[in-house]
């Protein structure tokens, strides 16, 4: 199997050996350098053979292509791509997160041939404005915005929303965004040491909501309604509403960076249909089978998925 070849600089091992010394440190600092450097040595060697084996497990959906062509061969394939780490790189302002106009050509080239749609944690108009393509399906907050929720939660969420704004206000760099039927709580701008009172805060604002619940994404605290709907029931939804279900000629391809996307990972696991796609250049956890290091490979991905129903 291929193995990765952009493993990230700052894992490589040093590129210089131990630097020599004349007279200067003494000898027990010499020990202590070597000893260092041979110890970060060892450190990323381990991370590299920790790298090497998760893409064992879950191997680039490039460098692995044509297998994943042979496994869609005479199926539907419908297309699931999350927003925020897969579409667009994640950036400091969730507002600029915007995808660059060679994106916006690939998953337009890929909805021109394919089912596709858009599942994202963000609201659906926001997710819209920044996808700007009417062909395409969008599922938003969560996948909630398919099958909403009543107004009475609307208005609940409202509530917190203000009441997370200002408590969330004593701690420099929170924000707070509304995602429609949830809520997000941005830290990237916080600094680590207010991480846990953050929480703290909005755990204590959450205790007279108990309809609500917390789960955590990258650098980011997401409040949604305690109820079993997510990423994975959007997605067999949407699978559904285009006529797909029960169907053994389709072939979902769903590719999404976050926590949240595991559970569509799960689903399609569990289908035993499709695949799942994890966007990431570390070794994480996932029910994903392939991977992609950055938003830049999700396009790559998609214009090869053009290219091969041009073949056809
Ligand atoms: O399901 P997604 O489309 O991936 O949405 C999940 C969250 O994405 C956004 O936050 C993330 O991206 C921001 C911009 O790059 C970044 O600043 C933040 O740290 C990330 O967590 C979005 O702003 C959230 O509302 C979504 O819940």
């Amino acid at each position: 199997m291929t193995k990765h070849s952009a493993f990230s600089a700052e894992d490589a091992a040093p590129a210089q050996p131990a630097r020599r010394f004349t007279s200067y440190p003494p000898a027990s600092c010499r020990t202590a350098a070597a000893q260092a450097a041979t110890g970060s040595w060892l450190d990323a060697a381990a991370r590299r053979a920790e790298h090497d084996d998760w893409m064992e497990k879950h191997p680039s959906a490039l460098a692995e292509f044509e297998a994943v062509l042979g496994a869609a061969k005479g199926k539907q394939v419908v297309m699931f791509l999350d927003y925020d780490g897969t579409l667009s790189p994640i950036v400091k302002d969730p507002d600029s997160a915007v995808m660059t106009d060679e994106m916006r050509e690939a998953v337009r080239g890929v909805a021109e041939r394919f089912p596709t749609a858009i599942v994202s944690g963000r609201c659906r108009d926001k997710v819209f404005d920044f996808v700007r393509l009417a062909e395409l399906y969008y599922a938003g907050s969560h996948g909630m915005d398919i099958k909403g929720p009543t107004a009475q939660s609307k208005h609940a969420k409202a509530k917190v929303c203000r009441a997370l704004t200002a408590s969330t206000a004593a701690i420099p760099g929170a924000t707070v965004e509304n995602n429609k039927f949830c809520l997000s709580v941005h830290f990237r701008c916080v600094q680590e040491e207010k991480w846990r009172a953050l929480e703290d805060l909005v755990r204590s604002v959450l205790k007279d909501y108990p309809d609500l619940h917390l789960t955590k994404g990258r650098k980011v605290l997401e409040i949604r309604p305690s109820i079993k709907w997510d990423k994975g029931n959007a997605l067999q939804f949407l699978l559904e509403a285009q006529g797909f279900a029960d169907s053994n000629n389709v072939f979902p391809i769903y590719i999404g960076d976050d926590r949240t996307d595991e559970d569509a990972f799960k689903v399609l696991r569990s289908m035993g249909q499709g695949i799942g796609i994890l966007v990431s250049k570390i070794p994480k956890e996932t029910s994903a089978s392939y991977s992609l290091q950055e938003p830049s490979e999700v396009k790559e991905f998609l214009h090869k998925l053009v290219k091969s129903k041009q073949r056809d």
